[in-house]
C-alpha cells in the first residue's frame, strides 16, 4: 500500500505537512504546518499514485493521475478519458468537434475513500452518474479544469447523486480546486458550499470572504436548506465545537433569517435543540429566533428537544428561556406525552419540576411509568409526592452542575455598563462577574492572587465565547485590589464605573477568645475597612458626579455569628455602613445595597478556606431548603439589586439565604446551670447575706 498526499507541488509537501497515522496521512492541502493534534482532513488511498503538475500555471493544482478505480465497469466516454490523462490539447480538439463535454457516464466508479478528522465522520465517494466536470475537480490538474469549462462543461451539474462538482472537490480536500469554482462564480449557492467547507474543514475565510463579497446568506439549497440550517445541522458537540460555533456567527453576524425553515417547517432552533447544542440554542435565541415557532407537524423546540432524549440541558435551556412545554402537536401530542411513551425519570422529572406538565392523573398509570414505579421503590415515592405538590425546578436542577452561562434577566440588560467585582475569580464571584459579562457589562475583576485570576478569566473567556452571541465583554484583571486601597487608600478607576460589586472577604473559624489582635484585625480590614474604602474610591472617583451602583456582600449573621465573631462584628458594620452610604450618596444617584448569602452556599475555594466539605454539610441541615445554596442564585440577588428593575431600592439588605436567618443558630449550647433567674427574693436574701443595710426603697 502506497500513501499519496493532495499537497501543492509548488509548495512541496515536506516531512511537516505529513503525520503517519497507521495506514493513513494527514494532508494539509495548503503545505502549512500542522499543529499537533490539528484537525485537518486525511485521505486514504489504496493504489500507487505519480504526482503530476503543471509548471506553467503557478496555480496548478498537483493531482495524482491514477486515483484507483476500486470498481470501473463500462466506459467512460471519450471526454472523460482525455481529463483522465489531464489531455488539454485533445480537449480543445474535442470542443471544436462540439462535443458535448456534459453527457453523464453510467459506470460505477469508487473513486477513494475520504476520512476527515473529525470524530468517526468519514466518507466514500461513490460515483455511478458522473460526466466530465466531476471527474475533473477529483482527478485532474487546475489547467485541465479550466480546459473543460471553456469548452463548455456546466459548473453546476450535478451527479447521478446531486451531488455539484464544487461539493466534489470540497469532499476531496482539493482547497485550490473548490477556489477555483467559487472565482467563477456560477456555483449554485457558492454560499451554502462555502458553510459546508467551513464546517468541514474550517476554511472560514472563504465564508467570511463571500459574506463581505455580498453572498445571500439566506438563499437555499435545491432540497430547501438554508445555510443556517445546514451548518446548524451538521455540527458535532464534539472537540471542534467552539471552531464550529464561528460560523454560527459568523451567519448570524451577516443577517441570516435565523427563523427561515427548511420545507419540513423546521427552523435551526428546532435542529439545534434535538442535537442537544446549547450553545447554539443560545446564539439563535439571542438573535431573536421564535422559541415556539412550530414545524408542518406542529413540533416546536422544545418538543424536539424531548424526542432527543438525554437532552436535559437543551430542555433546561428552553424552559428558563420560556419556551412552551405543554402544547400539542398536530397529533394532540405533549412533551409529557413522549416522556410517558420514553418512560424516561430525568425527562418527566424536569416536566414535572417545572410546572410543564399540568395535572394530570394518567402519568401514574402510563404502561412505561407502571413498570418503572413497581421496580424503584423510590421513583413512585418521590412520584407520588410529586404528583400531590410539584416542586421548583431549580430544587431539581442544581445550576451550578452545569458548564452553561446563561441568565434569568434579558440579554443585553449591562451592554457597555462597567463592573467591579471584587474576589470575582472564585466562588461566588465568578459567578456575579460570568453573569454580568453575559449580559453585557465590561467586568474587571480584582483580588490578591495573580494566577488564580488570570486563570478565572481564561476560563471565564473560553466558555462566555461558547455562551454568547456577541462581541465579548471586556474582562480585565485587577491585582490587590482591597490591598491596594488598604495600603494606599486609592482604587484606580478608568474611565467609568457603573457597578462596584464588594465581594471580596472571607475569615477564618475560631472561638473569640482564641483570635488574636493580628486575625481579628486581618478580618476586620478585608471585610469592613476593605469595602469601606472601595466604596468611597468608587464614590470620590466616579459615582459622586455619575451616579451607579454598589453591592455589598454580607453575610448570614442577624442572629450573632458565633465562632465567626470577627466576620459577624465586620458584616454588621457593612451592613450599617450600606444604610449610611445609602443616604450620604442619594443625591448623587448612587443607590447602595447588601447581599447576605446563607451560610450554605457551596463552591470549592469556600470549602477549601475550611479544610473541608463537613462544614456546609452541617450547615444545610439547619437551612429551612435543606440544600445548599447555588453561586448562581447569589449572582441573581445582585444582578436585580443592580437592574433598572432595583430602581427604588437602597440602604437595603436582601437576604439569599432559603430561610435561614429565621431557622436556628448554627451553634448549639450544651446543656449548663451557669444562668441564674433573677427574684425579688434572692434580690433581699443578697442584701441581708452582706449586711448592706441601704434604703428599704428602690424608689
Ligand atoms: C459550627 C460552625 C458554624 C460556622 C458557620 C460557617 C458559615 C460559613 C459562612 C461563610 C462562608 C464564607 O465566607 S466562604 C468564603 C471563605 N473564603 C475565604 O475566607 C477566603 C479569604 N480568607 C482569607 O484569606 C483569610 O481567612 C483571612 C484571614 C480573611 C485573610 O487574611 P490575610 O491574608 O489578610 O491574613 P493572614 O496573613 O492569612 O492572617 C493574618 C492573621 O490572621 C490569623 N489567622 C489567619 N488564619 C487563621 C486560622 N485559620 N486560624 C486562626 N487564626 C488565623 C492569624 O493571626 C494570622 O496571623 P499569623 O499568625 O501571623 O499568620
Ligand atoms: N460561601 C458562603 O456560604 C458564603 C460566602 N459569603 C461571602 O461571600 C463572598 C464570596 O465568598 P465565596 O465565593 O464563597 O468564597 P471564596 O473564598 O471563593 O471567595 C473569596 C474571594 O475573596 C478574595 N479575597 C479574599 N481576601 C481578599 C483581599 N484581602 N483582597 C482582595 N481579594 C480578597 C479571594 O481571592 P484571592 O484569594 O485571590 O484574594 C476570593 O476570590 C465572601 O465575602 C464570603 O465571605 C458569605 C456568606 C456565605
Amino acid at each position: 500500500m502506497m500513501y499519496m498526499c493532495l499537497g501543492d507541488q509548488n509548495f512541496g509537501v515536506g516531512e511537516n505537512d505529513r503525520r503517519y497515522l497507521g495506514d493513513v496521512i494527514m494532508i494539509n492541502p495548503e503545505g502549512e504546518d500542522l499543529a499537533e493534534g490539528e484537525a485537518v482532513p486525511v485521505c486514504h488511498m489504496t493504489g500507487g499514485h505519480d504526482v503530476s503538475c503543471d509548471d506553467e500555471d503557478e496555480d496548478t493544482y498537483a493531482v495524482p493521475s491514477d486515483i484507483p478505480f476500486v470498481e470501473n465497469k463500462g466506459d467512460e466516454n471519450e471526454v472523460i478519458s482525455a481529463v483522465r490523462e489531464n489531455d488539454c490539447l485533445l480537449l480543445q480538439q474535442l470542443a471544436q468537434k462540439n462535443v458535448d463535454f456534459n453527457s453523464l457516464c453510467h459506470c460505477q466508479w469508487v473513486p477513494c475513500t475520504i476520512r476527515v478528522q473529525r470524530g468517526d465522520f468519514s466518507r466514500q465517494l461513490q460515483m455511478t452518474g458522473y460526466a466530465a466536470i466531476h471527474v475533473a475537480v477529483i482527478h485532474a490538474s487546475i489547467k485541465t479544469i479550466k480546459c473543460l469549462l471553456t469548452g463548455g462543461a456546466d459548473i453546476n451539474l450535478r451527479d447521478s447523486n446531486r451531488r455539484s462538482p464544487l461539493q466534489l472537490a470540497a469532499a476531496v480536500d482539493r482547497l485550490k480546486v473548490v477556489r477555483l469554482l467559487i472565482d467563477k462564480g456560477d456555483c449554485d449557492n457558492t454560499f451554502l458550499m462555502a458553510v459546508f467547507l467551513l464546517l468541514t474543514f474550517h476554511y472560514e475565510d472563504l465564508v467570511r470572504t463571500l459574506v463581505e463579497s455580498g453572498a445571500d446568506v439566506n438563499l437555499p439549497d435545491i432540497k430547501g436548506t438554508t445555510p443556517l440550517s445546514f451548518a446548524v445541522g451538521h455540527m458535532y458537540p464534539s472537540s471542534n465545537f467552539g471552531t464550529d460555533l464561528t460560523i454560527i456567527r459568523i451567519l448570524l453576524d451577516a443577517g441570516c433569517d435565523v427563523d427561515k425553515s427548511n420545507p419540513a417547517g423546521a427552523s435551526a432552533l428546532m435542529l439545534a435543540a434535538g442535537l442537544k447544542l446549547v450553545p447554539v440554542i443560545h446564539m439563535l435565541l439571542s438573535a431573536g429566533a421564535n422559541i415556539n415557532k412550530m414545524d408542518n407537524a406542529g413540533h416546536n423546540a422544545f418538543h424536539t428537544a424531548v424526542a432527543g432524549q438525554r437532552n436535559l440541558s437543551a430542555m433546561q435551556t428552553l424552559m428558563w428561556n420560556g419556551a412552551a412545554t405543554h402544547t400539542s402537536n398536530k397529533k394532540g401530542e405533549t412533551p409529557l406525552d413522549k416522556a410517558l411513551q420514553f418512560g424516561s425519570i430525568s425527562i418527566l422529572r424536569l416536566l414535572l419540576s417545572a410546572d410543564a406538565a399540568p395535572h394530570r392523573h394518567d402519568i401514574m398509570t402510563a404502561p412505561r411509568i407502571v413498570q418503572l414505579r413497581n421496580y424503584l421503590p423510590e421513583f413512585d415515592a418521590w412520584l407520588r409526592q410529586e404528583m400531590h405538590e410539584p416542586r421548583s425546578l431549580r430544587r431539581i436542577c442544581h445550576v451550578s452542575d452545569m458548564a452553561v452561562i446563561s441568565s434569568v434577566f434579558r440579554s443585553g440588560l449591562f451592554k457597555d455598563r462597567v463592573a467591579i467585582v471584587t474576589g470575582g475569580g472564585t466562588g461566588i464571584g465568578q459567578a456575579i462577574a460570568l453573569e454580568l459579562l453575559y449580559l453585557g457589562c465590561n467586568v474587571t475583576i480584582a483580588s490578591r492572587k495573580v494566577d488564580r485570576l488570570e486563570k478565572a478569566a481564561k476560563d471565564m473567556n473560553s466558555r462566555l465565547a461558547k455562551h454568547l452571541n456577541a462581541p465579548l465583554p471586556k474582562l480585565n484583571t485587577f491585582l490587590n485590589a482591597t490591598f491596594v486601597q488598604k495600603k494606599r487608600n486609592t482604587v484606580e478607576v478608568h474611565g467609568r464605573l457603573d457597578f462596584l460589586v464588594n465581594n471580596a472577604g472571607g475569615q477564618f473559624l475560631s472561638p473569640a477568645a482564641n483570635i488574636t489582635l493580628k486575625g481579628w484585625s486581618a478580618v476586620i480590614d478585608t471585610n469592613l475597612t476593605g469595602t469601606f474604602l472601595c466604596c468611597r474610591e468608587a464614590y470620590t472617583q466616579y459615582m459622586k458626579e455619575n451616579g451607579g451602583t454598589i453591592i455589598n456582600i454580607i453575610a448570614d449573621m442577624f442572629k450573632g455569628f458565633p465562632l465567626m465573631s470577627h466576620t459577624g462584628a465586620a458584616r454588621a458594620g457593612v451592613d450599617n455602613l450600606t444604610k449610611s452610604l445609602a443616604i450620604e450618596w442619594a443625591d448623587s444617584g448612587v443607590r447602595v445595597n447588601a447581599v447576605a448569602p446563607g451560610s450554605s452556599i457551596y463552591s470549592d475555594t469556600a470549602a477549601a478556606n475550611y479544610g473541608s466539605d463537613d462544614i456546609f454539610s452541617f450547615i444545610k441541615s439547619r437551612v429551612p431548603a435543606k440544600r445548599y445554596g447555588t453561586v448562581e442564585e447569589i449572582s441573581a440577588a445582585v444582578c436585580f439589586l443592580l437592574s433598572p428593575a432595583a430602581a427604588f431600592i437602597s440602604g437595603e439588605t436582601v437576604f439569599v439565604d432559603g430561610g435561614g436567618k429565621l431557622y436556628q443558630n448554627m451553634l448549639d449550647i450544651p446543656d449548663h446551670q451557669r444562668s441564674k433567674a433573677y427574684t425579688w427574693e434572692n434580690d433581699v436574701k443578697e442584701q441581708e447575706s452582706s449586711g448592706n443595710c441601704g434604703p428599704q426603697s428602690k424608689l
